[in-house]
């Protein structure tokens, strides 16, 4: 099996790890961990019982894949330099740093080094959830997507779409979040209790997913059925109308879009 080599073990990589580990896609001793801190490395190995016994010159010397999951305000170029000096020039880079484009990864590691800029989701425990992924024309994809898709579906994308995917698609989560922590707290405002409003909101949150998938139908199709004539359901979105939620929205994704592009000049 592939050993990967993990610079900066934060709550991404670490996620990474887990999902990886429980779908088989890597083995526990072909883990390899750097960070600045070293108390991440203890607590990870202790984890996962990553049990390589290569000093990390050695780990990385040793690595087929190496991803980097450092942020983008984080001494990248540092991060570059150290790994130049002692990794194969075979070594895959992945790098899951937000914002920092192919061009820039190119620039320091090398342009003729195969390379992967990817934007994991968080949902990396439950198979849901889409990576957004670019290669590099150096990457042979095939022995890299057992582990790739380990921790999420993976979306191949033009790289010019990779920021908008990032503040659209992996940032996208929180707002179903949010909206499930508002509409439980507008059932609780109502008078259910927290577990029964929670119960509702996450049953109507997975059904109609369910709908929209069975029926094959826009929303817009399925509300109108939800909706009678001077009813409860069109008052009610009437009043939600009024308080902008589409374009808060949106304009929120775009928001996030941008701050990922703001972020590769760091
Ligand atoms: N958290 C998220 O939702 C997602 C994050 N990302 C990207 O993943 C990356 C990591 O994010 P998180 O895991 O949330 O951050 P984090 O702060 O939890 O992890 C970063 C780790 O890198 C270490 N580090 C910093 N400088 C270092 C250096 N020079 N050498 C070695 N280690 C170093 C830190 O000690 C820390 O453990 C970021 O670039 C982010 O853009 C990508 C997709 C989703
Ligand atoms: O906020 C962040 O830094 C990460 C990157 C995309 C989603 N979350």
């Amino acid at each position: 099996m592939s050993q990967i080599h993990f610079v900066g073990a934060g709550q991404m990589a670490e996620a990474i790890i887990r999902a990886a580990l429980s779908r088989k896609a890597v083995s526990a001793r072909d883990i390899t961990l750097a960070d600045i801190d070293p108390e991440r490395i203890t607590r990870l190995r202790e984890r996962y019982q990553l049990s390589s016994t290569h000093s990390e010159i050695d780990a990385l010397a040793a690595a087929d894949y190496i991803v980097i999951g450092v942020r983008p305000q984080d001494d990248i170029d540092g991060v570059a330099r150290h790994i130049g000096q002692y990794a194969s020039p075979q070594a895959t880079i992945i790098s899951i740093i937000a914002g920092v484009t192919l061009e820039r990864l190119a620039t320091l590691f090398g342009a003729t080094r195969p390379i992967v800029r990817m934007i994991p989701n968080t949902l990396t425990d439950t198979g849901y959830g889409y990576s957004g992924v670019v290669f590099n024309q150096q990457v042979e994809a095939e022995p890299l997507m057992p582990f790739l898709e380990s921790f999420g579906k993976v979306m191949l994308l033009e790289e010019r779409l990779i920021d908008a995917f990032t503040g659209f698609a992996v940032a996208g989560i929180n707002y179903v979040y949010y909206f499930i922590e508002s509409l439980a707290d507008a059932g609780v405002l109502s008078g259910l209790s927290r577990p029964q409003a929670t119960k509702v909101v996450w049953e109507n949150l997975v059904g109609g997913v369910e709908m929209l998938k069975i029926s094959d139908k826009h929303p817009r199709q399925l509300m109108d059925i939800n909706n009678s004539p001077a009813g409860v359901g069109i008052n009610g979105l009437y009043e939600l109308n009024n308080s902008d939620f589409a374009a808060g929205l949106q304009r929120s994704v775009m928001t996030a879009v941008r701050r990922t592009t703001e972020l590769s000049g760091h």
